[in-house]
């Protein structure tokens, strides 16, 4: 198992990178104490910070997808998260050398109502944005308890190893084309990464990975945050930063915050106003 309990003293160890590299992914839980991500939870919930900047569209099967986006981690609550050390510093151990805020956003898959991911390689987008080299990697850390019955992540380990695959449009959103993936799943396992709230799970840009709809009566949120390697700085402008210094800030750092929300220097997508066609502000 990929699967490991933070404790302050959390390292990334040779055995850990290796994994990583095997696989495509860590799950580290309890990344958040009861405490951050109570604290966090308020910033995300409150109506005058990120969910003010939501945009949403159809999944292509009748239900919504709803996210909000920022480019830069800031200074307040969710910026001291996308900044910290066992967040960022640990993606940064992962990826082999130092990394930026590419961006971060909330996933939220409402009740009854949440939208489905098709399958894709987040580098699928990203590679369209003039990244060159997939030295890029996300972590989603768990609002909400993520489960089969409210849409959570599944994942393909062992994926980042195939190299991106070719992405079409497939029902308004960009995904990997499906007839490789069906190949793909004959030869490698499925997992569906249940988190409880406050796990995070780290994975490179290449893993191929999809959710489900949510069906259920339980609400399930999650933020992202995104990072490229400093070595990586795109070659194209897009709707993401260039290589932009990030300071990375003690893990204490959550819980001490003063400011629960700044939403000032964050940098928000606006889908009408940027003109960039939805499936591409997918990621
Ligand atoms: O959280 C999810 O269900 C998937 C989100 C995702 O893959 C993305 O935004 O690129
Ligand atoms: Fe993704």
């Amino acid at each position: 198992m990929n699967e490991y309990q933070f404790t302050e003293d959390f390292r990334v160890t040779d055995e850990i990178k290796r994994k990583f590299d095997e696989d495509g992914y860590i799950i580290l839980r309890s990344v958040l104490s009861e405490k951050e991500t109570s604290i966090l939870t308020s910033a995300v919930e409150n109506e005058e910070g990120v969910i003010k900047y939501m945009y949403g569209h159809d999944d292509g099967d009748g239900r919504k997808i709803k996210m909000c986006l920022w480019n830069h981690p800031g200074n307040d609550v969710s910026g001291m998260l996308a900044r910290c050390e066992k967040i960022a510093g640990t993606m940064e151990q992962l990826l082999g050398g130092e990394v930026y805020h590419y961006h971060s956003k909330l996933i939220m898959k409402e009740a009854h109502t949440g939208g489905q991911f098709n399958w894709h390689q987040d580098y699928g987008y990203w590679y369209k944005n003039g990244c060159l080299f997939p030295d890029m990697g996300s972590v989603t850390i768990a609002i909400d308890k993520s489960d089969r019955e409210n849409g959570c992540l599944q994942i393909i380990p062992g994926s980042q190893k195939l190299g991106r695959i070719d992405h079409v449009i497939i029902g308004g959103q960009t995904g990997a084309d499906m007839e490789r993936v069906k190949l793909v799943m004959e030869a490698l396992p499925l997992v569906y990464v249940t988190l409880n709230p406050g796990d995070a799970l780290y994975f490179h840009s290449n893993v191929l990975h999809r959710s489900d709809q949510n069906r259920s009566g339980r609400r399930r949120w999650a933020i992202i945050c995104t990072y490229n390697r400093a070595s990586n700085n795109p070659v194209l402008e897009h709707h993401h930063p260039f290589y932009t210094p990030m300071t990375k800030v003690p893990n204490s750092a959550i819980g001490n915050c003063q400011q629960l929300l700044n939403m000032e220097e964050k940098d928000f997508m606006h889908p009408d106003r940027d003109k960039t066609t939805v499936s591409s502000l997918l990621a």
